[in-house]
């Protein structure tokens, strides 16, 4: 036991989430923040996730569940579901530009996803207490008011883009520094409000 909170509701003295003046409108297109994520990135077995921005400090975002995707014959696999769910609620962050990882992502499947669906998912932040950021999402089947099939709840932790260059293979950390495209994505999130 590490003694350390788990819980996913935030504090009372929790503040509201502020949009950066600097976001995209709504409506917007996300870039990939990097270019061979697994979820935003362009790579042949990656989700291949769009992620738009919304109202306040809210995405959405659509994923095709593709049979390299099944857990079960002709169902997409709950990983699969989570990263995609992690994936959108991670995107949160070009909202607030802040960089923050995942500490906690809790998920509750409420019915399964056939492969060729279309998942529409839609992540908010609720609250931020210091480097804590509570959010939560939502995937439906197939059209935005389409039946729920996912939600999360999720604890994304605030941290400087050290964390990346610290602990991330060498390889990869030298190539997106070398990058000036990646390079100035990374800046832009380090830009607080
Ligand atoms: C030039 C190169 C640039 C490359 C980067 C490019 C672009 C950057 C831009 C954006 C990219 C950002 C993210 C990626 C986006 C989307 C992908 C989806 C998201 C992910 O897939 S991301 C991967 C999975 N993710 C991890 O790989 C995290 C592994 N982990 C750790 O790295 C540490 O664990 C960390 C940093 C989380 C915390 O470590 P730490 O030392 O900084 O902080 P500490 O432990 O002190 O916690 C501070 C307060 O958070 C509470 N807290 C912490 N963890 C908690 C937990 N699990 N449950 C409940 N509460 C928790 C404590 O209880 C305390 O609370 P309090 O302050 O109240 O005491």
């Amino acid at each position: 036991m590490s003694g350390r909170t788990t819980g996913l509701t935030p504090p009372e003295d929790s503040k509201a989430p502020v949009r950066h003046p600097d976001a995209p409108a709504p409506g917007e297109t996300l870039g990939a923040h990097y270019d061979q994520c697994f979820g935003c990135g362009h790579q042949p077995g990656g989700l291949g996730l769009t992620t738009r921005a919304g109202e306040g400090v809210s995405v959405t975002a659509e994923f095709t569940v593709r049979t390299g995707h099944q857990g079960a014959p002709g169902l997409a696999h709950g990983g699969v579901l989570a990263a995609a769910l992690d994936e959108t609620l991670g995107s949160l962050n070009w909202l607030q530009r802040v960089i923050a990882v995942t500490g906690r992502l809790e998920t509750d499947f409420v019915r399964p996803v056939p492969v060729g669906a279309e998942l529409h998912l839609e992540a908010r932040v609720d609250a931020v207490h210091g480097r804590k950021i509570y959010c939560s999402a939502t995937g439906r089947i197939d059209a935005p008011d389409g039946p729920v099939a996912v939600r999360a709840q999720a604890l994304f932790i605030e941290v400087r883009v050290d964390h990346f260059i610290e602990n991330g293979r060498t390889e990869e950390i030298d190539a997106a520094l070398a990058d000036p495209d990646q390079v100035r994505v990374a800046r832009a999130f380090e830009v607080n409000p």
